[in-house]
């Protein structure tokens, strides 16, 4: 009993009741370039750990992407990256894409965004729509969307207008310190108005930085720091390294990103079609059908030969088996005695653990047309 009276005089001291927590609305800014299971887990990360406060009550959370005007290397149109996040964020009920700061043409400081934001979730208590017609507008925020710059709508429920709260990785707070980065009067009204919630990131040291920042210190219990304990450095750029080099991102992207990644061949994938998905099942024959390609370059007198998974490639020319693709390159190799070299040729294969999978990327063979048809066919 004592324990339950000091908790509830405590709760009381700082403003709250254990009925009525602080409704906390989530805003992650960023390039989501592209989503990453990482950024989601941030969210799910932050709510669990607002939550188990008692003070706060997460109610939504919303991804808004940069403007294209950010100019940030390698950053593909706000449009791909809405619509990788709109497809990463069906799984999701409380995680909604907001389109109106990648709708701008020119690029928004982060502090700006906050304030719309406050603006917009404020409008909608003062002027509260019935909840038959909140609940019309809830799911209807598609890429049109961009053009009419709203705001999703957020459900609620009595009349405490919720905080809106900056969610970032432990990097992002750091930059707060790169000269010429963030103004400081934005750093002081993110932290002073809002508020932070700061996922651990390798690294990093938020504790430390914050100790080491006046204004960071002088608002130090706006910002709450959550521990990722399941050491997990997703990024971005790795993802886009990864892709690149037509190495696989399953499991480390929602599928239907990756869907969308190949399908509109982001991020260098049009060079490299075998992206992700292809595990051969254990009698030998892949999972989803692939197909081999075997394309040759006139000129130069050398063959290709590329794994897709996609059914339905556009050519006709012969496809092989997986394989039989394998076998052929395996007894071709010792033949001609032609070792991979690395920088001409390109052959992409995989073959398996127990079977079939070996992945060889862009090795290509310095093969004679005429010598590779013979062996092939
Ligand atoms: N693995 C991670 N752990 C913690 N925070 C992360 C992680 N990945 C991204 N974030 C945070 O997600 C937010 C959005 O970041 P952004 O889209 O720039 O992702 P990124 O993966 O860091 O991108 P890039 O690698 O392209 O710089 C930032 O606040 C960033 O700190
Ligand atoms: N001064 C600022 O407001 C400021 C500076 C740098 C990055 N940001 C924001 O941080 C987010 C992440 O940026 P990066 O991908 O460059 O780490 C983006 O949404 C960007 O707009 C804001």
């Amino acid at each position: 009993m004592k324990v339950i009276n000091n908790m509830s005089k405590m709760l009381v001291w700082k403003g709250c009741t254990m009925a009525s927590p602080t409704k906390i609305v989530l805003l992650g800014c960023g390039s989501y370039n592209p989503v990453t299971n990482m950024h989601l887990r941030m969210f799910e990360l932050a709510k669990d750990a607002l939550n188990k406060t008692g003070r706060y009550q997460v109610i939504s959370g919303f991804m808004s992407p940069v403007s294209d005007a950010y100019k940030k290397k390698d950053l593909v149109p706000a449009k791909h990256r809405c619509e990788m996040l709109r497809a990463a964020l069906k799984g999701s009920d409380w995680l909604k894409l907001d389109t109106w700061e990648s709708s701008l043409t020119t690029w928004t400081p982060t502090a700006k965004v906050l304030r719309h934001y406050k603006e917009q979730v404020e409008s909608q208590y003062v002027h509260k729509p019935s909840p038959s017609k909140r609940r019309k507008k809830l799911h209807n925020n598609t890429v049109s969307d961009i053009a009419q710059n709203h705001i999703p709508n957020i459900e609620v429920e009595g009349e405490q207008v919720p905080c809106v709260k900056f969610l970032c990785g432990a990097d992002l707070l750091e930059s707060f310190a790169q000269p010429g980065l963030w103004l400081e009067e934005d750093i002081e009204y993110i932290v002073g108005v809002h508020g932070l919630v700061v996922i651990t990131r390798s690294g990093s040291d938020p504790l430390k930085f914050i100790y080491e920042s006046d204004v960071l210190t002088k608002y130090k219990e706006n910002i709450i720091i959550v521990t990722e304990w399941i050491y997990n450095d997703i990024s971005s750029t790795k993802i886009r390294r990864a892709l690149r080099r037509g190495e696989s991102v399953k499991y480390l992207l929602q599928d239907s990103v990756i869907d969308y990644i190949r399908e509109h061949q982001l991020y260098g994938t049009s060079d490299n079609k075998y992206i992700n998905h292809m595990m051969p099942s254990p009698n030998g024959e892949a999972g989803s059908s692939p197909e081999t390609e075997e394309q040759s370059s006139s000129s130069s007198g050398e063959i290709s030969v590329i794994l897709r998974s996609s059914p339905h490639n556009g050519y006709d020319s012969s496809h092989l088996t997986l394989h039989r693709m394998t076998t052929t390159l395996e007894k071709l190799s010792p033949v001609t005695k032609l070792l991979p070299t690395h920088n001409s040729s390109k052959v992409s294969c995989i073959s398996d653990l127990g079977m079939l999978v070996r992945r060889v990327k862009n090795v290509r063979y310095n093969l004679r047309t005429t010598l590779a048809r013979q062996h092939l066919n």
